[in-house]
């Protein structure tokens, strides 16, 4: 299997062309493609990458080649980590809106190249922001089962995380996934989190015992509340204070902060992306969670629900198939037929453009 990246020499595309090296995802036979834009600062800089890497990893690098032509993309895996992103500065914000405005050309400009020239079989994995917008945008011209969007994974891996430092223990003890919309307008979905080594009735209690009678309804306010106060304080108290606050609620904060504070957060965006890279490549069908395009397959709180949203999918080597979207609480399905809306409000500028 290949794979190409698109945008590989930014912040997450180099960390993603990094860590399947590393981590071995792409043996010596497959090919890494590494997709740059002509004319752009990123042409020059795609050759230099693919020499580092083979000059970091020679002995067991795969194959990696440069394409800075659209049409040039061939690969059964395609990752879209091209585009721009809001600055990583403290307040530095840009709306999704002018994200959009600005990454949707982008996007669309590789859509129509891999209708066009790709395989009809490759396999899209979206980074770029507004991960719903990519989503959209290539779920429309390649069919929507070959294209997921990895922002839920990662909001997932990240409430996973927050879970287990309340409970003091390690992420991969905790199950349970993250719905909705990337970033602030997230679904923590508390009823299907799962704790490895406790019973039903242990879990309930470990779970009430962290949300401490808090419901859903309040987490706009509560997410905003903290964005504010921390704006006011310096890095290493504003850390302190994230440590503070409710698991749902740091599993928000703490990425929006490590983005603002200039680290960026390329190493865990790359590390979920790469999961699921390696979901799709190991050919066995996996429950992860992922932005993908509805149709009206599943019903939440009396809606069928169509349109870009992240829930917990089936992925595997062709792509997702069935979304899980069961059983939940009230104040679940509240808000995600809420982010639902606001997803279907923002795209829809967009959709009568190619
Ligand atoms: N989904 C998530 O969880 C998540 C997390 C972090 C970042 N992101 C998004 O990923 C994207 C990349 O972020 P970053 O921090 O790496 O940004 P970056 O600015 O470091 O890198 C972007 C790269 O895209 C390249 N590029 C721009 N237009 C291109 C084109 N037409 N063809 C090929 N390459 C092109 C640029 O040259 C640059 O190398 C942004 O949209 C960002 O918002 C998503």
């Amino acid at each position: 299997m290949d794979i190409a990246v698109l945008g590989a020499t930014g912040d997450v595309g180099r960390q993603v062309c990094t860590q399947l090296i590393e981590r071995r995802v792409l043996p010596p036979t497959s090919r890494l493609q590494l997709v740059g834009r002509r004319g752009g600062a990123s042409g020059r800089a795609t050759y230099g990458l693919r020499a580092d890497l083979i000059d970091a990893y020679d002995e067991h690098a795969p194959l990696i080649d440069v394409a800075l032509d659209p049409a040039d993309v061939v690969a059964d895996v395609v990752v879209v980590a091209a585009g721009m992103t809001t600055p990583a500065a403290p307040g530095g914000s840009i709306d999704r809106s002018q994200l959009a405005a600005a990454n949707h050309g982008v996007v669309a400009e590789y859509a129509r190249a891999l209708a066009e020239h790709g395989s009809g079989h490759e396999v899209v994995v979206v980074v770029s922001n507004p991960v719903e917008l990519g989503v959209a945008v290539l779920a429309r011209e390649l069919g929507r089962h070959r294209v997921i969007g990895m922002g839920a994974w990662l909001d997932t891996l990240r409430f996973r995380r927050e879970v287990a430092v309340s409970l003091g223990l390690r992420r991969h003890r905790i199950g349970g996934f993250v719905a909705g919309q990337h970033g602030t307008d997230l679904v923590p979905l508390w009823s299907t989190v799962r704790v490895s080594g406790l019973d039903a009735g242990e879990r309930r209690a470990a779970v009430d015992g962290l949300r401490t009678g808090r419901s859903l309804g309040t987490f706009d306010a509560e997410v905003a509340a903290a964005q504010r106060e921390l704006l006011d304080l310096d890095v290493a108290s504003a850390y302190a204070r994230v440590d503070a606050l409710p698991a749902d609620l740091r599993a928000v904060i703490r990425p929006w902060l490590t983005h603002t504070s200039g680290a960026k957060t390329a190493t865990g965006t790359a590390g979920a992306t790469v999961d699921l890279l390696e979901t799709v490549l190991d050919g066995r069908e996996i429950v992860v969670a992922g932005q993908v395009q509805l149709a009206g397959e599943v019903v939440v709180g009396g809606r069928r629900l169509t349109g870009v949203l992240g829930a917990p999918v089936v992925l595997g080597p062709d792509g997702w198939t069935r979304v899980l979207l069961d059983d939940l609480a009230a104040d679940e399905a509240e808000r995600l037929l809420a982010c639902a809306d606001r997803i279907h409000a923002s795209l829809a500028p967009w959709e009568a453009r190619a």
